[in-house]
């Protein structure tokens, strides 16, 4: 479980959250929904420590992870601000990461080659980061963060510039990492994709969130409650 206590977020003294609690539990996948600037960005880089809260706690299980950094987390911040090494190709990238993980080359080679199989990137793996699409790009930084693996897993606007396709892949694939070890939540605009892959969903509103159920609001209910909370 991940438990945010009354935690207030600002970027200078702009409050961005105020007070805000809530539960996360594992085996669940989350739909963070807000309008532009709402705060959803600023939420997953909370929870993962590469912001800062300014009031609260954050725990995870019994164990408060506000000292800690991203990469002390068993976490995955997967966003489309995507920071490759320009000057390795995309399957370099990949070994390199698997041999951070320490995992053995063999090993790696038969993992990456899953993975490429998984989103249909073998095409590119010899690319370098410049010569990739958007899309293209997107779709390996969703496969960067599937090969880390962790249980925390949290997906900042993943279905952006992938084509129906690749949505319908990456809905199947999210659904199919649900575990009783791994707490998954997406921000997303995508309602479709929310809907077909969320057991909650978090709207934010007047800086702190409220919880539905997917199946007890509909698209019109969501977006008034995003409306209203522009100033
Ligand atoms: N580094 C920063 N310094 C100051 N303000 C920031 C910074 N990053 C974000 N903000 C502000 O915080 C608010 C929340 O931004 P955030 O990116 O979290 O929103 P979002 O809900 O993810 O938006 P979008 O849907 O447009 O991606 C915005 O008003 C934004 O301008």
């Amino acid at each position: 479980m991940l438990r945010l206590e009354h935690i207030t977020i600002k970027y200078n003294e702009r409050v961005i959250f105020r007070d805000l609690s809530y539960q996360f539990q594992e085996n669940k996948i989350y739909g963070l929904i807000g309008r532009n600037g709402a705060g959803k960005t600023t939420l997953l880089k909370t929870i993962v420590r590469l912001k800062k809260e300014e009031y609260g706690d954050i725990f995870w299980g019994d164990v408060s992870i506000k000292n800690k950094d991203y990469f002390d987390l068993d976490a995955t911040f997967i966003s489309d601000d995507h920071s490759f090494f320009q000057d390795l190709t995309m399957y370099e990238q990949m070994l390199f990461l698997c041999k951070i993980k320490g995992l053995q080359k063999t090993k790696a080679q038969k993992k990456i080659e899953g993975i490429v199989d998984l989103f249909k990137l073998g095409d590119y793996i010899d690319y370098f980061p410049h010569a990739l699409s958007r899309g293209t790009l997107q779709r390996f930084g969703i496969a960067f963060g599937y090969l880390r693996g962790s249980k925390l897993l949290l997906l900042d606007e993943p279905f952006i510039t992938l084509d129906p396709i690749q949505v319908n892949t990456l809905e199947k694939l999210l659904i199919s990492q649900k575990s009783p070890n791994r707490i998954i939540v997406v921000s997303s605009h995508d309602l479709d994709s929310l809907e077909a892959i969320c057991d909650e969903y978090l709207i934010i509103k007047d800086k702190n969130v409220i919880r539905y159920l997917p199946n007890e609001i509909g698209r019109s209910t969501i977006t008034q409650i995003i409306g209203d909370s522009y100033e």
